[in-house]
């Protein structure tokens, strides 16, 4: 007991000493209360280790349950809605509602210039803990990425360069901080890692790690039965993150730590960790969600193409409304529980209303798109995107302007003419060096039978000829071939 009392000692002066340089949000954790467990209790732990797994999630998937009125515990909630599936402990239950506001985290390793939907997951239960009432904490994962978590990858993550590392940590920093509006702290793990000594980690936290529970976690199983097998680096990952939560738990009072049902492993190391190294029987929970998955079963992710990037700069509001605005019927339901706030009864409300006759199609789906484009792209974002939407319809009333039509601009072709080129040139000509047809004549064909679209308008002479008026301010002109194909012509 006395070695083991030094060790422990030894331990907290060794955490101690690490410097956190928080960001200054950071000073929001100052009214915190005081953590319920003395750190230097050194008697042997008999806490049982428990995993708990939600059994309401699939119910509540098919038909909402009904609604627990002035509800505040927000672990029924995400059960509700398909957003838990598995708890460390049921005591998470009670702790969101008896104690004092709890502080839960979710990491995010800067592996891509921008966050993705599969991601957005991880903000929304932050931000179902804040609205309950609980504190949230973003960690970015600047010394995680670099080791690279192996959990649900089948190969080696490639190495990241200290660029792209800091580019990307400012890009999903700043999403982070705009879709939580400033309701959440923001921390990233290079801060305290950066202070760490490999001889003290090894002996001071490595020494409680069990090497054959490192190897029977999923990430390390599957990897390992692989033909690469796994470097040394990316086993010590749920290490890295385990020691986190200890970090965290420590000395910022988080007691909570959420992520995606891939992430299990890495938050059972935390758990684990607390208890062994600070003696901590309860306190310490994880919580993780299902990966929101496409109708076909596969997940929404960056590898795969065309990922639903949060960044603006990656997919911008016009584009990420489109993408919910046209969800398959059979996905709208789940997406709505699982990616808005609306109220369980609305949601069931717009499940009806699709079954009945006359119901509108697109109906939940745009209520869909505004709800999650509001959340990530503010007000302003979805007025832009609903401008967009409106003005780009072929035959819409809305007249375009230029700013409009920049906004898809990276979503369509594009070229780019010299203003002798595009005055007083035959529309089907211009249409065709413009590449929307690959001849005249196809041109001509689509025009006679209404499907030729200059700036929205259609177009029924098929001699016209473009004017200075026809380029929007001044600028730019949209070619539409029916309803889906586009090219827009800059005018230099
Ligand atoms: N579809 C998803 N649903 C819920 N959570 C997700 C989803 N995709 C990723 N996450 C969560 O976001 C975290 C970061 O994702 P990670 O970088 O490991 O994978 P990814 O971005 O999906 O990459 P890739 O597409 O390369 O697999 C993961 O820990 C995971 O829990
Ligand atoms: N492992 C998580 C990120 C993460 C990093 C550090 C943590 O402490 C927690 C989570 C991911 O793959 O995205």
């Amino acid at each position: 007991m006395a070695a083991a009392s030094t060790t422990i000692t030894r331990t907290l002066l060794l955490f101690s000493s690490f410097k956190t340089s928080l960001t200054s949000s950071s000073s929001s954790f100052h009214n915190f209360p005081k953590l319920p467990f003395s750190p230097f209790k050194t008697t042997t732990s008999t806490y049982t280790y428990c995993c708990y797994h939600s059994s309401t999630q699939s119910q509540s998937q098919s038909s909402p349950p009904p609604r627990l009125n002035n509800n505040n515990n927000v672990i029924e909630i995400l059960q509700q809605r398909g957003l838990i599936e598995s708890l460390t402990s049921p005591d998470l239950h009670d702790a969101v509602v008896s104690s004092s506001p709890l502080k839960v985290y979710c990491g995010f390793d800067p592996t891509a210039e921008s966050l993705h939907l599969g991601n957005l997951l991880g903000i929304i239960v932050l931000s179902w803990f804040h609205r309950l009432g609980h504190h949230p904490v973003a960690l970015i994962g600047g010394a995680t990425a670099r080791v690279g978590d192996p959990s649900g990858k089948s190969l080696e993550r490639p190495d990241l360069d200290l660029d792209s590392l800091r580019r990307n940590t400012l890009g999903i920093q700043s999403t982070i901080a705009t879709i939580l509006s400033g309701n959440s702290v923001i921390l990233n793990n290079y801060d305290w890692w950066k202070e760490v000594k490999l001889l003290d980690f090894l002996k001071d936290v490595g020494k409680y790690a069990r090497v054959g529970t490192m190897m029977a976690k999923e990430s390390v199983k599957k990897r390992l039965e692989s033909e690469q097998g796994m470097s040394y680096t990316e086993f010590t990952y749920q290490l890295l993150q385990g020691y986190d939560f200890l970090h965290l738990y420590k000395n910022e009072g988080v007691r909570v730590q959420i992520g995606g049902s891939d992430q299990w492993g890495n938050i059972t190391a935390g758990t684990e960790l607390i208890r062994k190294v600070l003696q901590v029987e309860k306190g310490a929970y994880g919580l993780t969600f299902p990966l929101l998955l496409k109708s076909d079963g596969t997940k929404f992710g960056k590898s795969e193409d065309g990922a639903i990037w949060l960044s603006p700069a990656m997919l911008s509001p016009y584009k990420f409304y489109q993408y919910f605005f046209s969800v398959p019927d059979s996905d709208v339901v789940r997406f709505l529980k699982m990616l808005t706030f609306l109220e369980m009864e609305e949601i069931g409300e717009l499940e009806r209303e699709m079954g009945r006759v006359g119901y509108v199609p697109n109906t939940a789906q745009r209520r869909l798109a505004e709800e999650v484009t509001r959340f990530v792209h503010g007000e302003e974002g979805l007025m832009e995107a609903i401008k967009a939407t409106k003005a780009l319809r072929p035959g819409a009333e809305t007249k375009l302007d230029w700013e409009t039509i920049e906004g898809i601009a990276e979503d369509v072709p594009s070229c780019s003419f010299k203003y002798d080129q595009v005055v007083n040139v035959q529309l089907v000509e211009l249409s065709v060096s413009a590449g929307l047809f690959e001849s005249k004549s196809a041109a001509r064909r689509l025009l006679k039978q209404g499907g030729l679209y200059l700036n929205n308008s259609r177009v029924d002479g098929e001699d016209k000829r473009i004017e200075a008026e026809d380029i929007v301010d001044g600028k730019v002109i949209l070619l539409s071939a029916g309803k889906k194909n586009k090219v827009l012509v800059r005018i230099s």
